[in-house]
C-alpha cells in the first residue's frame, strides 16, 4: 500500500505539491488526475525517491522508498518509457533489471508474453514504436511481480487496441488484490478504467474519492428539451430557465432542472415537446469544470 502524508515539494519559492495526502488502497485502479503542472509527476518521483520531499511523507508498504529491501518486488513504476538504452534488447533490458534483483531469469519471458512483446524479445529497443516501448516499462514495472503499481501515462502512444488492452490488464492487476495508481490525460479512458480518483490541482489535493461519487457530487445534471416550433420553446425557456443553453439542433440543455417539472411546463403552455432527456457531465467536463475552479480559488489566495 501506498500512503501519501502532508506531502509539500518547494522549488524555490513555488510549491510544485502542497500538503497532499492519500492512500492508494489494494485492490482498485486509482487515477490520478491534474491538469498539467499539477504536480503529478512530481509526486510519483518523491513515491519512488527519484525526489527529495520539502516534508511530509511518502511510503511503501509503510516506509520511504530507499528503506525497501529489493523495491521492484514492492511497488514497479512506469515513469517515462523512452528512458532506455536504444541499444538494447527488450530482453537484455529486462535480464538487467532482474540480475539488479536476483529475479530468476524467467521471470523476464513471463514479462514480456503479459506485455505481448514475446516475439520481439531480441529485437533492439531502437526499433521499437512509442506503444512498444509503453509495453516494454510495463513489463519493467511487472518484473518483481510487485504489490503495488505506479504508472505514469500508460496508454501513451499505445492504438486503440493497445488502450483496450491497458485498460484490460489494470483491471487484471486490480482484480488480483494490488494497488495500482494511474495517471493519464485521457479522460474517457480513465471513466471507464479508474475504480477511485484522485485529483490534484496545483499540488493540492481537490478529490478523493470514488469514480461514480466524483460525478455524482461534482458532475452536474442538464434535461435536454427540444420542441416542434423552436420559437415557442425559446421563449418559454428566456422567462422560466434564462440558463438554458441552446444548441446548434435547436433544443435546449437546461441545467438542474428537473425534466417532470419541465414537461409540465411546457404542456402548460402548449410547447409540444419532440425531447426530453436527462443527461449527465462527463468525467471530462467534471474535471475541467473542477480544476477551472481551482485556478480561481488559488488566484484569491494569492
Ligand atoms: N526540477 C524542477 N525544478 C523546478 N520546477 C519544477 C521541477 N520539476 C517540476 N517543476 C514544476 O513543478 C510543477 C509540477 O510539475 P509536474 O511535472 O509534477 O506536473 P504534472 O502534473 O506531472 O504535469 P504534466 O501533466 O504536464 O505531466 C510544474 O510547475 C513544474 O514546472
Amino acid at each position: 500500500m501506498i500512503e501519501i502524508r502532508d506531502l509539500t515539494k518547494a522549488y524555490g519559492e513555488r510549491r510544485a505539491v502542497d500538503g497532499l495526502s492519500f492512500r492508494v488502497e489494494p485492490g482498485r485502479v486509482t487515477g490520478f488526475l491534474g491538469p498539467n503542472g499539477a504536480g503529478k509527476s512530481t509526486t510519483l518521483r518523491m513515491v519512488l525517491g527519484l525526489d527529495r520531499p520539502t516534508s511530509g511523507t511518502a511510503l511503501v508498504d509503510g516506509r520511504p522508498y530507499a528503506g525497501l529491501d529489493r523495491p521492484l518486488c514492492r511497488v514497479g513504476a512506469l515513469l517515462d518509457a523512452q528512458a532506455v538504452h536504444p541499444g538494447r534488447t527488450a530482453a537484455g533490458h529486462l535480464r538487467w533489471i532482474a540480475a539488479s534483483h536476483g529475479l530468476p531469469a524467467r521471470r523476464v519471458a513471463e514479462a514480456l508474453a503479459l506485455v505481448g512483446l514475446a516475439e520481439v524479445a531480441d529485437r533492439r529497443i531502437r526499433s521499437f514504436s512509442l506503444g512498444m516501448r509503453q509495453r516494454l516499462g510495463i513489463a519493467a514495472a511487472l518484473l518483481g511481480d510487485p504489490a503495488a503499481l505506479l504508472l505514469d501515462e500508460p496508454a501513451n502512444g499505445l492504438d486503440a487496441e493497445g488502450i483496450r488492452w491497458i485498460r484490460s490488464l489494470l483491471r487484471r492487476l486490480a482484480d488480483e488484490g494490488r494497488a495500482v495508481l494511474v495517471s493519464s490525460h485521457l479522460m474517457a479512458e480513465m471513466a471507464l478504467t479508474a475504480d477511485h480518483l484522485v485529483v490534484i490541482g496545483r499540488g493540492r489535493l481537490l478529490a478523493d474519492t470514488s469514480t461514480a461519487d466524483f460525478l455524482a457530487h461534482h458532475g452536474r445534471r442538464r434535461v435536454r428539451v427540444r420542441a416542434v416550433d423552436p420559437a415557442a420553446l425559446a421563449a418559454l425557456l428566456a422567462t422560466a430557465h434564462p440558463d438554458a443553453v441552446p444548441r446548434p439542433d435547436g433544443s435546449y440543455d437546461v441545467p438542474d432542472a428537473d425534466p417532470a417539472r419541465l414537461g409540465a411546463l411546457a404542456a402548460e403552455h402548449r410547447v409540444v415537446l419532440v425531447e426530453l432527456s436527462v443527461a449527465h457531465d462527463s468525467l471530462e467536463e467534471t474535471f475541467m469544470r473542477m480544476t477551472a475552479d481551482a485556478v480561481e480559488y488559488r488566484a484569491v489566495a494569492a
